[in-house]
């Protein structure tokens, strides 16, 4: 009988056969051979890790140390999975540095424990037991028998109260889903089945642990796409990958910090409140980390993709602008009002198209002190810095440019207004020369261009178009400037893995060309995974 997984695999291959699609997506990389789901089972130690080996003797003699090359050899065990000497059966040895438990485990025939403490003697024939070690040692192992020592040469043994022991869960149980399942649910039955869990289901940290040892292993670069819709958690989650690597790539958190603070800027200029999501990401961030050829991290650097630009002008009921918006009119200090001449977000007509101007939970002005902060760190002088704050005041004011009609033909002129000027001096141009580029409209006749008069819907989109291409502008700007300052006049040659977080699938009440675009991309590394992953699992 056929399993569901079975029968949607053979429909896949079935209709594939049937339809070849003519609009195929590039083919991937042939796909590496590690499971993306398992980190590498057996790894260096951290240069840092000593397993202290402390353990009562059976003289009821004090603690002891073992220490130097027996310990080495006996942590190399600890970590790996050991044949017995007869070779027959498979002994289980789980050593956990950070977890004060271990697990007592029998093996076939071995039911004697006689050369033991008596207590252990209770722990009874075929049974497995938990020994909470805490209150003895910070980290050891327990022994069954003295006459046959789990480990070579260790004439050691850890006396047991029966007291001390705590029933375990058989290995069938090991690494549920639902703790629920677990027939004992004492403590470290539950740490153990978490210590099993992260290593058996798909983990942010082993697909960016495989990525890492399949680029130095294999030495092709990868990259790690993060898809869902939206909400699901891919920024959360790109942040996750990267302090992974960071800590790989030995940046000492340097890096990393770097990162976040020019994550912050993008985020203030990139990131919107939407329905589904108080801090959407709106633009498409490839953030490649690079690596030299010795597996330390020499740097990242920012590509972006497709701003959701008609958010600068439209704005939903119960959504807003981007964030730099109102954590600049909250924030900015009274000089740089009165310079830039900001008002408040009520004043503006492209802010208070939604009743959302404030986010619960929020404070747009300390935002602001830290977003300063952070253009400081991505070394953005201050000069640079007011010119791209008037970039944003002007992007505002021409938000609030209206028009009126001036003849029959329902052609209409700016009208010369605060709005109109100001958005002019912050551009750097005359009142009348935005009038007139606002106004009037280039047509092609033949050979030649001709300006003719706009209608109010004309001149409406030729500002709103005009705020969209200086907002984008403006991004496209600072993903520069960030870049610059990440890569401190380094080239980039060795290996690097990118991480794709993309704008999730979204459908609101009104959607536009950008919930097209930003669907169609989903839809497409969708069929990436379809097409290749289940093709790949089946063969
Ligand atoms: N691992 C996590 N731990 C705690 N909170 C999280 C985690 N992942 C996501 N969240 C919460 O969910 C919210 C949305 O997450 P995030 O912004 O990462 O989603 P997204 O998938 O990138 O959405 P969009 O496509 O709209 O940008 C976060 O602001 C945070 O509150």
């Amino acid at each position: 009988m056929k399993s569901s997984l079975e029968e949607m695999l053979e429909a896949l291959r079935r209709r594939d056969e049937e339809e070849k699609p003519k609009d195929l997506p590039p083919t991937l990389p042939s796909r590496p051979t590690s499971k993306a789901r398992l980190p590498s089972a057996r790894r260096s130690l951290p240069t840092n890790f000593k397993v202290i080996l402390s353990v009562e003797n059976g003289s009821g003699g004090g603690l002891s140390k073992l220490e130097g090359r027996e310990e080495t050899e006996r942590n190399e065990e600890e970590l790996g999975e050991k044949r017995d000497g007869s070779g027959s059966q498979k002994m289980r040895k789980d050593v956990n540095v950070g977890s004060p438990y271990y697990l007592v485990q029998r093996k076939k025939g071995e039911d004697k424990v006689s050369d033991v403490g008596a207590d252990v003697k209770e722990i009874g024939k075929g049974k497995t037991n938990w020994k909470p070690l805490r209150s003895l040692l910070r980290s050891s192992w327990v022994t069954r028998t003295a006459a046959k020592p789990l480990y070579r040469g260790q004439n050691h043994v850890v006396k047991v109260s029966a007291s001390d022991l705590l029933p375990a869960n058989p290995e069938i149980l090991e690494g549920v889903n639902d703790l629920v399942q677990l027939g004992y649910l004492n403590e470290p039955s539950i740490l153990h089945n978490l210590k099993e869990k992260a290593t058996n289901i798909p983990h942010v940290f082993a697909i960016a642990d495989t990525a890492y040892n399949e680029m130095m292993n294999g030495g092709v670069n990868q990259s790690i796409i993060i898809s869902g819709e939206s909400g699901a958690g891919k920024t959360e989650t790109v942040k996750f990958t990267m302090q992974y690597l960071s800590a790989l790539g030995g940046s000492n958190g340097g890096i990393e910090s770097k990162i976040l603070e020019t994550h912050f800027i993008l985020e203030a200029f990139g990131n919107a409140k939407t329905s589904r999501n108080d801090n959407s990401t709106r633009f498409g961030k490839l953030s490649k980390i690079h690596f030299t050829k010795l597996g330390k991290i020499s740097g990242p650097s920012i590509q972006t993709f497709l701003l959701e630009k008609s958010r600068v002008v439209h704005v939903a009921a119960g959504e807003r602008s981007y964030h730099i918006f109102y954590q600049f009119c909250a924030g900015a200090p009274p000089a740089l009002r009165e310079r830039l001449n900001i008002k408040t977000t009520k004043e503006y007509n492209y802010l208070i198209q939604s009743d959302n101007l404030v986010i619960n939970g929020v404070d747009d002005t300390q935002k602001f002190h830290k977003l300063v902060e952070a253009l400081d760190i991505a070394q953005i002088c201050k000069e640079r810095q007011e010119q791209a704050f008037a970039m944003l005041a002007a992007v505002l004011w021409l938000g609030n440019i209206s028009f009126q009609l001036i003849d029959n033909e329902h052609h209409v002129e700016a009208l010369a207004d605060e709005a109109l000027t100001s958005a002019a001096r912050l551009m750097g141009c005359a009142p009348h020369e935005l009038m007139q580029a606002l106004s009037t409209h280039r047509i092609r006749a033949a050979k030649d261009n001709i300006a003719k008069k706009s209608t109010f819907q004309q001149a409406i989109d030729t500002r709103d178009a005009l705020a969209k291409f200086i907002y984008a502008s403006l991004f496209d700007w600072l993903v520069e400037q960030i870049n610059k300052s990440l890569a401190g006049g380094k080239r980039y040659v060795d290996r690097s893995i990118s991480i794709l977080d993309i704008y999730g699938f979204e459908s609101f009440k009104k959607n536009s060309f950008e919930q097209f675009c930003i669907n169609y991309t989903n839809e497409r590394l969708q069929q990436h995974f379809n097409q290749h992953l289940f093709k790949l699992e089946q063969e």
